[in-house]
Formats: structure tokens, C-alpha cells, sequence
């Protein structure tokens, strides 16, 4: 599955902000009218989701999600998938990144790894690969995805992000909480040379959650994909050469 080049718009874009485009191109942009019962922050989520090129491409082929061209990037650049891994995706429905995962680790035509997703919200299966509907913040979560599993993971993904509640400082705290509880549950079950490649909000992975990658992996850095929206705060942390847990590191 090759990643996209960013999507271009047939007609030259919008042509409301289109100004310098030729004057012959269409203006394809789909305007969503207001209506009843539908709030105005609905509608212009409705009108951005039916103009978004990534969307559009993602539904061209069958992918779940626009994420998936994320996942793609960022693999493109760090190389975080290969054939045979053993791979854990947190947060993972609908399932546009397990599809990337089970493509590109050759699941399906015998690549002899494993992948396993898990989501709070119900969603379909993918061939190939297992997916879960459970809370990944409760207790007994890890085990459940150990057990799946079977063994130690070579990647532990987190795209998790809960409802935003659009204050700001509230939704930042509620990702980065996600975010060491992915990092406490990677550091459990990465094999030694494991990578693990997460969602945060952007100030990135900030104070002791950093300091403990640094600590216990070779390369720690941070990605904006050109897939995740410029107004959104959301970048990546990629921790990579996972050098195994630390149970003596009091801030465990
Ligand atoms: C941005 S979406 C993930 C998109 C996905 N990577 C894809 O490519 O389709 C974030 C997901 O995190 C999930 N999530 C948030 N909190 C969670 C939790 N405590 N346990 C499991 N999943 C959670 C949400 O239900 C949501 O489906």
C-alpha cells in the first residue's frame, strides 16, 4: 500500500480562496446547506470532511479513515513496519492504521506476525489481524493485550485521542494521560530494539514522560504528518531501539 502524495483538488481548489487558480477550472467544493436540527460546528465538520482530498482518497481505497495516510508517513520516514512484527494499535477503530499495520507487515499473505487492535467503540473486523473492544484504561487491559497477543510486541501504536471538549488545556491533559498509560503499557510488553509511535498534543511529549523514553530508547523524536490538520495540536512521538524496562527507575 504506497503512501499517498498529498491529494491534490481537481479545479484547482476552492474556488471561494481560489483567486490565483486559472478562471477556467470548476469549483468542485461541496457546500453543505445549513439545516434544521444540524448545529453549525456540525455542518462545517460535514462540509471539511466532504472537501478533505485525504478523505476522498481514503475512500477511493477502502481505507477506514484519512488516518491512515499518518501512519503511512510516519512509516515512510521512521520505517516502523516490516514484515513478521508483532504489533499492538491502541485507540485503533475504525481501523484505517490496522489495515496499514496488516498491509505492510504482510499478515495476510503469511508475514508470520500479529497484530492486534483495541477500541473502546465497537468496530469491524479487519482480515488479519484482532481486533478488541475494550477500554484500554482499564485494569485489566495490558493482560488482555498481552494475552492476545501472546508475547512481547515489536511496535506499540497509539493514535488514541478522547472526545475534545474544546478547552484547550482539558483535552491536552486528556491526551497526555492516554499517552503515559500507552508509554507505562509499552514499556511492558516492547521486546528489546521495539519502537513505539503515539499521539500526543503539541508541546510534544513534555517533562518525565520524555526524560523516561530518552532513558530507555536510542531516538526519540516528534512528526507532524502532512495528513494530521494544521489547526489541529496533535504531532507524533516516535521512540525507537527500545533497550528494555528499567524496574529500578523510581518514576515508574
Ligand atoms: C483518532 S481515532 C483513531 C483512528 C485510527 N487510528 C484509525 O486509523 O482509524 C482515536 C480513537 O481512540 C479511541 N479511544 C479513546 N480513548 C480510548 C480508550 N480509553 N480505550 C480504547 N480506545 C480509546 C477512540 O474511541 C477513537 O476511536
Amino acid at each position: 500500500m504506497p503512501s499517498p502524495k498529498p491529494p491534490s483538488r481537481r479545479g484547482g481548489g476552492t474556488s471561494s480562496r481560489s483567486g490565483s487558480h486559472a478562471t477556467d477550472a470548476r469549483d468542485l467544493t461541496v457546500r453543505v446547506r445549513t439545516a434544521r436540527g444540524r448545529t453549525t460546528s456540525s455542518t462545517q465538520w460535514l462540509q471539511r470532511q466532504l472537501n478533505d482530498p485525504y478523505v476522498q482518497e481514503a475512500r477511493r481505497r477502502g481505507l477506514r479513515s484519512r488516518a491512515a495516510f499518518k501512519l503511512m508517513e510516519l512509516d515512510d520516514r521512521y520505517h516502523l513496519l516490516r514484515p513478521g512484527l508483532r504489533v499492538v494499535d491502541l485507540g485503533a477503530a475504525p481501523g484505517g492504521w490496522t489495515q496499514v499495520v496488516v498491509e505492510r507487515t504482510r499478515l495476510q499473505s503469511g508475514g508470520g506476525g500479529r497484530v492486534v487492535g483495541i477500541d473502546i467503540l465497537p468496530w469491524d473486523e479487519i482480515p488479519g489481524a484482532c481486533c478488541l473492544v475494550h477500554d484500554f484504561m482499564a485494569d485489566d487491559a495490558p493482560a488482555l493485550l498481552t494475552g492476545t497477543l501472546g508475547g512481547p510486541a515489536d511496535l506499540v501504536l497509539s493514535d488514541m485521542a478522547a472526545p475534545t471538549t474544546g478547552h484547550r488545556k482539558t483535552d491536552h491533559l486528556r491526551v497526555m494521560a492516554l499517552a503515559e498509560t500507552a508509554w507505562d503499557f509499552a514499556e511492558s510488553i516492547l521486546a528489546p530494539g521495539g519502537a513505539f509511535c503515539c499521539k500526543v498534543f503539541q508541546g510534544g511529549t513534555e517533562g518525565e514522560l520524555l526524560a523516561r523514553m530518552k532513558r530507555l530508547c536510542t531516538q526519540v523524536r516528534h512528526a507532524k504528518p502532512a495528513a494530521s490538520r494544521p489547526e489541529s495540536p496533535e504531532v507524533y512521538v516516535i521512540a525507537q531501539g527500545f533497550r528494555g524496562r528499567d524496574d529500578t527507575d523510581p518514576s515508574r
